[in-house]
């Protein structure tokens, strides 16, 4: 017998049968499926026992993977069956995270609602999080003392809000960590006890990820701050573990046994308590604990199937009837409650409260799977961390591979930096600062570790991460913290947010204005007196009632305005919350407020996405409560982006207005991140530009913004005087996307031209110099390249130098990262695609399109991808292509027509 594995789509789905075998009566299910991922032909499964509990989820659609499958011939047809080793999979795709599965375990429902509200910030869960922190630097060789000490004072912010003081708290960990120290320092503790802390693991088999708190000697170790003084694990988590040594077994290693450390039992008092006060529990891992495991968790991957394809008039969701929990123990049974109540879903534990309007409902449900769509994406992002070779990942910029490992050393609080050379011409989309997946080469079977990375030059890679690791590739790290924030920012929205936002969100109400008349006697008379439309702007904002919109296209002085709004509102008495999609909107925002004079600010950023010259008005988390707590709580202006927003520390603040910058690239619920945390809104951005960044193609990729500003125009004022382009540089743009209406602010800025930069036209050659120019180098488009156009923008530019422009002064950008490396190997100046050329300008830019034949490729699919090309120059843009190419199709044919001109 060979034992084979087979996948692919279910068919159909048999009833269960009964059958006398010479183990006695088994019961059986058979599922038709297509193989090969459902290019083979159709195939029986036959799946026994326990087993077909999973096909009872099953349903055609599906994915289904049998291992170690038995393959038999049944009257001239193959078939398989299930052996005692199989594994059934339903829907390996769909990654759940093992604590999902603990509460999925415990209670579907459970694990629905946890999705829907995050992890708000309450005791409990920092203590966890210190005494997790504190376990894995003991783990590392650190001093308890010191430890402890340092990790309380790192959570001063979080203790600080919720009203602890540090010598309690530490404490308290000192008592819980004595658990752990203890347990380590016993005999059964060698050298040759070998020990990992915080162990990233990914399952393509069994569609489960997640990180182990620690490994002891291949089996893990999971650390609970609670207490159990039964002498056995519990059973959520024994599962919990069980997932871990299921994840591990799959790379080969098989952890017999699971080890839980239940840290609040060493601070019981022994004579108040009875039972097992021992904190370690160790439990053996049996393969029937191993298969409960792996069908729970199809269960759960059929749920969040049958929510996207099998749905009704509204998504699947679970009930807690699937469940034999009882509600009345459950400390989620309010939200539960109230959950159902107001979105009119059915649960065990019962509902309180009238459902929202049916609108409201409706959405919820639209962007819920909206938002799971966007997962599925991010899964699929995770699957090519193994269905692509190096080598395609690294084509696919997600990549670096055949790094040299230089150095690993160990930094101050037991974490290490990692240093590797990088061969010269790879390019990725990691940045610094990025977290990253750093490994020996394979980071699903081999060994890989989560880090930051701290520094990324031509030639050199530095990461930081919490055990050593031999660097040889980095790998982009799908996250699904963005999903997981927009589901409570949704749910934020809909089931907390306030009547009369509602009514303006959901078209019940025009938003609402201050009359002019009733502003405080000593608002000035005009906010900005040189520029009608950014005054307009800012009374707009201030007078606004619930919300204001502000359409400012290309180098309209944005930033400004809405530094000038700012202070107007905080002049007014407004705390404000500063937000926006990216660190550096939010840091170029802080920037021109202090140009203004303004400095009462407070930046919520990690220490490397803040940029350097904010550094100083950055919250830092660690230090005094009392302190922190006041910092965040009394500052006139939060700054922070609007995935901080969503954070569990800025979930707790309250402000009177939220200015959004960038907000036409976000999503719907990427805004109520943020607007959540206000009276009013007022959000900047121009749906000319780019949208939403997503994945998957529905309802995420309008802004709230454009839906707001179709829906309200009299919201909304459009910034209509541009500082950055010549008249004939910004004529395009213009008449295309703003109806004309965009003008030069000056007679300077329309004027302008390279003569400025102190540059004779005769030095260069012809079709240069004309402002705006067309260049059709021949070349031939090879994949995301365009060999000889790279070789001609680079002689363009050198031709920009060589008449005195400044290398600084000049940008490059290309459709692709592909193109972008091939040109940047040919030049010094700055190089990009245009997504990241967003926000800002430079002197000259010269635009590589790449494209030949025919029009392909995202700078061409949407329209505003172009005008963001168009409108980063100043003074002279050069366009290098292929003019047939372009002519194919009248919009790029009447910009051909222009730059031609
Ligand atoms: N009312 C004004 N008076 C004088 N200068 C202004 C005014 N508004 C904006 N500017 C100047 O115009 C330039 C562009 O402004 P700003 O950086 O605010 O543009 P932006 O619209 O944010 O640009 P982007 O399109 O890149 O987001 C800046 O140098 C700014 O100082």
């Amino acid at each position: 017998m060979t034992a084979v594995n087979v996948r692919g789509p279910i068919l159909s789905v048999g009833e269960t049968r009964t059958v006398s075998t010479s183990y006695g009566d088994r019961e059986l299910r058979e599922l038709r499926i297509r193989p090969d991922r459902g290019a083979g032909d159709a195939v029986d499964v036959t799946l026994w026992g326990k087993w077909t509990e999973t096909a009872e989820h099953a349903e055609p659609g599906m994915e289904l993977l049998v291992t170690d499958a038995e393959e038999d011939e049944f009257g001239g047809e193959t078939g398989y069956a299930t052996t005692g080793d199989s594994w059934v999979v339903l829907e390996p795709d769909f990654l759940v995270d093992v604590t999902g599965i603990r509460s999925w375990v415990q209670c579907p429902r459970m694990y629905y609602l946890n999705k829907l509200s995050g992890i708000p910030l309450n005791y409990p869960v920092v203590k966890g999080t210190v005494v997790h922190e504190v376990f894995g630097d003991l783990l590392r060789g650190m001093e308890l003392e010191d430890s402890v000490v340092d990790r309380v004072e790192e959570a001063g912010l979080e203790l600080g809000l919720l009203g602890y003081e540090p010598e309690e708290v530490a404490d308290e960990v000192r008592r819980n960590a004595a658990a752990i120290e203890g347990w380590l320092s016993q005999g059964t503790l060698t050298d040759e006890d070998t020990w990992r802390s915080e162990f990233t693991l990914i399952s393509p088999t069994f569609g489960l990820k997640g990180r182990a708190d620690a490994l002891r000697r291949g089996t893990p170790v999971e650390l609970k701050t609670g207490k159990n003084t039964k002498r056995e694990p519990r059973f959520h988590d024994k599962i919990q573990a069980a997932c871990y040594a299921l994840m591990l077994e799959e790379r080969g290693v098989d952890p017999d046994i699971g080890t839980l450390l239940y840290t609040k039992n060493t601070a019981l008092d022994r004579n108040e308590e009875s039972g097992n006060l021992a904190p370690a529990k160790e439990f053996s891992v049996g393969q029937g604990l191993l298969q409960f495991v792996v069908r729970e968790r199809n269960a759960l991957a059929a749920m969040e199937w049958r929510a996207l394809n099998d749905r009704g008039e509204r998504p699947t969701v679970p009930t807690g009837y699937e469940a034999d929990a009882k509600c009345q123990y459950c400390f989620e049974q309010d939200t539960c409650m109230v959950v159902s109540g107001r979105l009119d879903q059915e649960s065990k534990a019962g509902s309180v409260g009238t459902p929202v309007p049916n609108e409201e409902r409706d959405y919820f449900d639209r962007f819920y799977v909206a938002l799971e769509e966007e997962r599925r994406e991010t899964h699929a992002e995770y699957r090519k961390l193994w269905e692509q070779t190096p080598e395609e990942r690294a084509a696919d910029d997600r990549a670096l591979i055949d790094l040299e490992p230089v150095s690993q050393t160990e930094i101050d609080d037991a974490r290490w930096e990692l240093r590797a050379r990088k061969p010269g011409d790879a390019v990725s989309k990691l940045r610094e600062g990025d977290v990253a997946l750093a490994s020996d080469g394979d980071p699903v079977t081999g060994h890989g570790e989560l880090g930051r990375i701290t520094a990324l030059s031509e030639d050199e890679v530095v990461v930081e991460t919490d055990e050593p690791v031999e660097l040889r590739r980095l790998d982009v790290y799908p996250s699904e913290i963005s999903v997981d924030r927009s589901l409570t920012a949704l749910h934020d929205a809909i089931l907390k947010g306030s009547e009369a936002r509602k009514d303006v969100l959901f078209g019940r109400r025009e938003p609402e204005f201050r009359d002019a008349a009733d502003r405080p006697a000593d608002a000035p008379e005009a906010y900005i007196d040189n520029n009608a439309s950014q005054n307009e702007a800012v009374s707009l904002a201030v007078d606004a009632e619930d919300g204001a919109l502000i359409h400012g296209p290309p180098g309209t002085g944005k930033t400004y305005t809405i530094a000038r709004t700012i202070r107007a509102l905080v002049e007014e008495g407004n705390r404000v919350l500063l937000s926006a999609f990216t660190n550096r909107a939010v840091d170029n925002a802080l920037e021109a407020l202090r140009d203004q004079g303004f400095d009462e600010v407070l930046r919520v950023g990690s220490e490397t996405g803040v940029r350097d010259d904010m550094q100083d008005v950055r919250l830092v988390q660690r230090g005094d409560p009392n302190a922190k707590a006041a910092e965040l709580r009394d500052a006139p202006v939060v700054a922070a982006t609007t995935a901080a927003c969503g954070s569990r520390v800025l979930r707790e603040c309250e402000f009177d207005v939220a200015l959004v910058d960038e907000a036409s690239q976000l999503t719907e619920p990427g805004t109520h991140a943020a607007i959540n945390r206000a009276d009013r809104f007022v959000l900047v951005g121009d749906h000319e530009q780019l949208p939403p960044v997503v994945r998957a193609e529905n309802d995420l990729q309008t802004s709230l913004f454009q839906r707001l500003i179709e829906e309200y125009p009299d919201a909304s004022v459009m910034l209509d005087r541009q500082y950055r382009m010549s008249q004939r540089i910004q004529a395009f743009a213009s008449a295309e996307f703003y109806d004309g209406a965009l003008r030069p602010a000056t007679p300077e800025v329309a004027g302008q031209t390279l003569r400025d930069l102190g540059v004779d036209p005769a030095d260069l050659p012809d079709g240069l110099a004309g402002g705006v120019d067309f260049d059709d180098p021949d070349g031939t488009r090879d994949g995301n390249r365009n060999v000889r156009e790279a070789e001609r923008v680079a002689e363009i530019v050198d031709a920009y130098v060589a008449a005195g422009v400044d290398p600084d002064d000049i940008g490059v950008i290309a459709p692709f990262r592909a193109q972008v490396a091939e040109i940047g190997r040919r030049t010094a100046v700055t190089v990009d695609t245009v997504d990241r050329f967003q926000g800002s300008s430079k002197e000259v830019i010269v635009v590589s399109l790449v494209a030949t034949g025919d029009l392909d490729g995202p700078i061409f699919e949407d329209h505003r991808r172009m005008n963001v090309a168009l409108t980063r120059a100043k003074k002279q843009l050069t366009l290098v292509g292929d003019d047939d190419a372009l002519a194919s199709e009248p919009f790029y044919a009447r910009m051909l027509e222009w730059a031609q001109r």
